[in-house]
C-alpha cells in the first residue's frame, strides 16, 4: 500500500483564459476543479493505476467538505484529519498560448492539538505502507523539521518514505535518510545554492543531496527529462510529449509512476518520466490512467548527457 501524506492540501481550481491582462477582468472560457496538493494527485495517480492507496490530509471549511467529495467521486481512500481552518483553494490561470501562472494561498494553520492528530493518523495510517509519501508545503503551525520527524518514524515502523518538498523542510528532512527525494530542477538549485544549466550540473547536486543524506534523488529537469540518481549510479530518462497542456500535477504522477514501479533502478525511473509525460498531455491536474501511457516513448539510458544544457536553465 502506498501512503499519502498531504499537511497542505488545496481545492484547486483552473481557469482557461485567452490571455493574462493585469488590471482587466477576465472571462475565462472554461474552468474546472480538482481535490488537490502534492500527495493527493499521488494517491489519484496511485489508485487510477489500480493499486491501493490511502490519503492522510487536514480538511476544513467548505473547501474541505469539496475537497472530500471529490476524493469520494473518484473512489480514492482518505484518512482525513478534521481542522478548523479552510481548507486553501489554490488558483490556475492557463492562458491558450500553454502559460501557465499559479497562485498558491498560505492554508490555515494548524493548532497543537490538530498537529498532534495529523502526527497520530500518519502513525496509524503507516502500519500497512510498503512507501509513504510526504509532500507539498507544510501549513503554518507546523516546524520545519515536521518531515525529518514523520520520516524517523516511518523508518522506525519499517515503511519506506519518499519525499517532495522543499526549503528548509526538505534539507532539514535529509538528516533523517529518506529512501528518495522528488526535486524538480529549481528545488535542486535552492538545496544546493547554487544555479543549473547544465545535467552534469543537476548530477552534481543530486549527488550533494545524497551526501546530505538522501539515499536516492529523483530530479525532474522539465522538459529535458528525469534523472536518477543512488547508490547504482545515475541514469536519465527522457519521453516524446507532442502537446503540453497543463503541467500542474507532472510532478506528483511522475512520483506515483516511480512508486508504483518499486520506487528504485532504471525501470521505476522510466515509468516515472512515462506518468509525468502523460500527465502533461492532459488538462488541469488530472492524473494518467495506464492507457494514458506510452512507454515506447520513453528512453532510459546509464550513459548520462552531462554536457547537455538545460533548456530551463535555473539561474
Ligand atoms: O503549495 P505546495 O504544497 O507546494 O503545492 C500545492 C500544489 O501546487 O501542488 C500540486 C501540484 O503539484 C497542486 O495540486 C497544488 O495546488
Amino acid at each position: 500500500m502506498i501512503l499519502t501524506v498531504t499537511p497542505n492540501p488545496s481545492l484547486d481550481r483552473t481557469y482557461e483564459v485567452p490571455s493574462l491582462d493585469r488590471g482587466e477582468v477576465i472571462r475565462a472560457t472554461g474552468e474546472r476543479m480538482d481535490p488537490g496538493g502534492k500527495g493527493v494527485n499521488v494517491s489519484r495517480a496511485v489508485a487510477a493505476a489500480g493499486q491501493r492507496t490511502v490519503a492522510v490530509l487536514p480538511l476544513g471549511g467548505a473547501p474541505g467538505a469539496l475537497v472530500a467529495d471529490l476524493l469520494d467521486a473518484q473512489g480514492i481512500e482518505v484518512a482525513p484529519v478534521p481542522v478548523a481552518g479552510a481548507t486553501r483553494s489554490n488558483i490556475a490561470l492557463a492562458e491558450s498560448d500553454g502559460v501557465l501562472t499559479k497562485i498558491n494561498a498560505p492554508g490555515p494553520e494548524l493548532s497543537a492539538a490538530e498537529q498532534e492528530l495529523l502526527l497520530e493518523t500518519v502513525r496509524e495510517q503507516s502500519r500497512d505502507a510498503d512507501w509513504i509519501a510526504c509532500c507539498g508545503s507544510l501549513p503554518r503551525g507546523l516546524a520545519p523539521s515536521w518531515y525529518a520527524d514523520v520520516v524517523a518514524r516511518a523508518h522506525a515502523g519499517g515503511a519506506r518514505i519518499a519525499l517532495d518538498t522543499s526549503g528548509r523542510a526538505l534539507l532539514e528532512a535529509l538528516r533523517a535518510r529518506p529512501d528518495v527525494v522528488k526535486p524538480n530542477a529549481e528545488e535542486l538549485a535552492e538545496a544546493v545554492g547554487r544555479p543549473l544549466s547544465t545535467v552534469g550540473d543537476a548530477v552534481k547536486a543530486a549527488e550533494e543531496l545524497r551526501e546530505m543524506g538522501a539515499r536516492a534523488v529523483l530530479a525532474s529537469l522539465g522538459a529535458d527529462g528525469q534523472l536518477l540518481v543512488d547508490d547504482a549510479g545515475a541514469w536519465f530518462a527522457s519521453a516524446r510529449v507532442d502537446v503540453v497542456r497543463s503541467n500542474v500535477g507532472a510532478g506528483d504522477s511522475s512520483l506515483a509512476g516511480f512508486l508504483i514501479a518499486g520506487g528504485s533502478g532504471p525501470a521505476a525511473l522510466a515509468s516515472a518520466v512515462a506518468h509525468g509525460a502523460a500527465a502533461v498531455q492532459l488538462p488541469g491536474s488530472v492524473m494518467p490512467a495506464p492507457g494514458d501511457l506510452d512507454m515506447a516513448a520513453v528512453t532510459v539510458t546509464a550513459e548520462v548527457p552531462l554536457d547537455r544544457v538545460l533548456k530551463e536553465p535555473v539561474s
